[in-house]
């Protein structure tokens, strides 16, 4: 009789549990991850990590009172299960259903809304002093993972909660894994903790040792400072010490017994404390031990093989990847920077051939812009790959470092547009918004997969800083225009000519444009299709071409309205007495929840169908 399955209605019920029947739980949650997920898709390998972990919080911990804040919110799936909503995964990551996120939105025992990385910390703190000014009583938790760990708000929220004394738990997750394998100086620290055993011995030798010496006021200070110097080489958390916070551990995050008991001594004791627990990504499931890379984000796949079901097909995220390796081939000063997102962005085979000019910096894209910044500043060509959503945490490093002095970085925005599952947390719909007033700034959006090919090439010569946006996934088989091959700054591709108006489209939206103007000509209306491959600068001379000739012009994107590419193209008509004519279609003023990528297109009046019919009624509208 499962326990997960009969008359269990978490929270409160795990209390009850016995260790044996804790351990049958977290036996049930994992073979249900593994199930569901592999029918729905979703963040395998950092759930099955994290299991006896969560079970252990839950088994210390009152989630009636207690708030435990996940970082990034992709290993709380365990959570959700325990918190009443196991029946609800089948619906995971789609329209209206389950989050892969926590929501507050969602349940009562979802804290603090995640999703990008490294904001636990400072959360879990703002709600700890809230509490302490208010002189209320429960525990703060932040889980955080090693990964996470390595971005800037991370390091600043430890600066600040160990200065400041504020009670608090922080749990970290440490697996060696970020998405690939975490990198830089944390990570080798946490390291040095792992369970080697002749480390382990020295490590007690010398504890001993230290502690049998007599303290810094019989004896000279400099006696002090070895013994300290001693204990940070040696002593496990010391960097966390210095910070002032408690290190508890390590302590191996599948030991659900051991887990409560440095939990419960981290409950009982004041003051700021870092509790660091050892697991394994992707634990349980042989194919996501052995590739917790390709499990961390899955889509639907077959238990037996680990095989993804549908096929994959080229997607714009390997057309940059192998074009920049083409590139780098005869160009010896282009160079790679990623923010722990190698695989993601296409850029394994670039970190295989060129490990010397590929920088995985971590999950820091504000380093990681600046960083390219001095990279040209040196001499130089950097390439940044970033995802859209991820790039909004280096807005000012783009305009300061980069865009200020003009420097040749180019920025590939991978995940521009709608990403689906993920929600409204990464969904990449605002860059253009935030590019686009930036002086000094070109940003491009190719049409296809074949036309990225020719915008990097055309990047290599550039001579100031650039930003290439282009989507999630490829293009559709039927989609077969030539990509444009020159390029000159504010100058767009006219692809059909049209008596009645004009769809100005960018980026992929190019190709949602070709159908329309299909739709329009089946209808008698003439539209014309213009590639938007600038969204800044616009074609002006183009704009007001059409405008005076008395036609019409709907502009098309996957960004929000304000500051996007129709909002360049109302700007650029401005003044013009025919400015009236232009009608902006893209996302307006909202956060863009979850689901397939189509399905949120006719939520938000982007669909075929809308959108034809917008573009009819306007144009039968009369001239002002
Ligand atoms: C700001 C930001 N950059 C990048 C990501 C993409 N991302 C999601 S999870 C992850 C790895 C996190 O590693 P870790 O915190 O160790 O968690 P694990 O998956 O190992 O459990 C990355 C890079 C993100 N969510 N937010
Ligand atoms: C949680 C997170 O931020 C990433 O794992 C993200 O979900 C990856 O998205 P892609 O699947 O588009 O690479
Ligand atoms: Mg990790």
């Amino acid at each position: 009789m499962g326990i997960l399955k009969d008359g269990f209605k978490a929270p409160e019920d795990i209390k009850a549990l016995s260790l044996e029947e804790l351990y049958m739980l977290s036996e049930e949650i994992r073979s249900f991850l593994v199930e569901s997920v592999s029918k729905t898709g979703g963040h395998l390998a950092p759930n099955l990590g994290v299991v006896e972990l969560t079970v252990s919080l839950f088994n210390v911990f009152d989630l009636e009172k207690d708030k435990i804040i996940y970082d990034v919110g992709h290993q709380s799936y365990v959570h959700k299960i325990l918190t009443g909503r196991k029946d609800a995964f089948g619906t995971l990551r789609q329209f209206e259903g389950l989050s892969g996120f926590p929501k507050r939105e969602e349940s009562r025992y979802d804290i603090f809304d995640t999703g990008h990385s490294s904001t636990s910390i400072s959360a879990a703190l703002g709600i700890a002093r809230a509490r302490d000014l208010k002189e209320e009583d429960f525990q703060v938790i932040a889980v955080i993972g090693d990964g996470a760990l390595t971005g800037g708000m991370a390091m600043e929220a430890l600066n600040d909660v160990g200065d400041k004394k504020t009670d608090l738990i922080i749990v970290l997750n440490d697996n060696q894994m970020s998405i690939s394998r975490n990198v830089g100086g944390i990570s080798t620290y946490l390291s040095q903790f792992r369970g080697d055993p002749g480390y382990e011995r020295a490590k007690k030798e010398v504890q001993e040792l230290l502690d049998r010496m007599p303290l810094g006021k019989s004896i000279n200070k400099s006696v002090d400072k070895v013994k300290d110097g001693i204990k940070s080489m040696l002593l496990p958390g010391m960097l966390f010490e210095n910070m002032g916070l408690t290190y508890l551990g390590p302590v191996d995050g599948h030991n659900i017994k051991e887990m409560s008991k440095v939990l419960k001594v981290a409950r009982d004791m004041k003051g700021p404390k870092l509790v660091h627990v050892i697991t394994k990504k992707g634990k349980g499931y042989v194919r996501s031990e052995q590739h917790p890379e390709m499990f961390h984000g899955v889509p639907p796949f077959n238990t037996d093989n680990g095989k993804a079901k549908a096929q994959g097909k080229t997607t714009y995220s390997k057309v940059f990847g192998t074009t920049l390796m083409e590139m780098a081939k005869n160009n010896r000063d282009i160079v790679a920077v990623v923010a722990a997102m190698p695989d993601g962005t296409g850029l394994t085979g670039f970190k295989e051939l060129y490990p010397k000019r590929l920088f995985d910096v971590g999950i820091a894209e504000q380093h990681a812009v600046t960083l390219a910044a001095g990279l040209a500043v040196g001499g130089m060509k950097p390439y940044v790959a970033l995802y859209s959503t991820f790039l909004q945490r280096a807005f000012d490093q783009v305009v300061h470092d980069l865009c200020i002095q003009k420097l040749p970085v180019t920025l590939c925005i991978d995940r521009a547009g709608l990403v689906g599952d993920d929600g409204e947390t990464h969904q990449g719909i605002l860059d253009l918004s935030f590019l686009t007033p930036i002086p000094n700034l070109t940003v491009m959006a190719p049409k296809s997969l074949d036309e990225l090919k020719y915008m990097l090439y055309y990047s290599e010569t550039f001579p100031g800083p650039l930003a290439i946006r282009y989507p999630r996934g490829g293009d559709p088989e039927d989609f077969d225009l030539p990509p444009l091959k020159t390029f000159t700054p504010g100058k767009f591709e006219v692809l059909a000519e049209g008596k009645d108006g004009y769809l100005y489209a960018t980026g992929k939206m190019v190709q949602k444009g070709l159908k329309i103007i299909q739709r329009l000509q089946a209808e008698g209306l003439s539209f014309g299709l213009v590639n938007g491959c600038f969204i800044k600068p616009v074609d002006e001379a183009l704009i007001l071409q059409h405008l005076e000739a008395g036609k019409c012009i709907v502009t098309l994107e996957d960004n929000l309205l304000h500051g996007g590419f129709g909002s360049m193209v109302l700007e650029a008509a401005a003044g013009h007495k025919k400015a009236g004519r232009i009608l902006p279609l893209g996302f307006r003023d909202t956060f863009v929840v979850q689901g397939s990528v189509e399905k949120l297109y006719e939520k938000y009046g982007l669909g075929l169908e809308t959108i034809t019919a917008r573009i009819r009624k306007f144009a039968g509208e009369k001239n002002e």
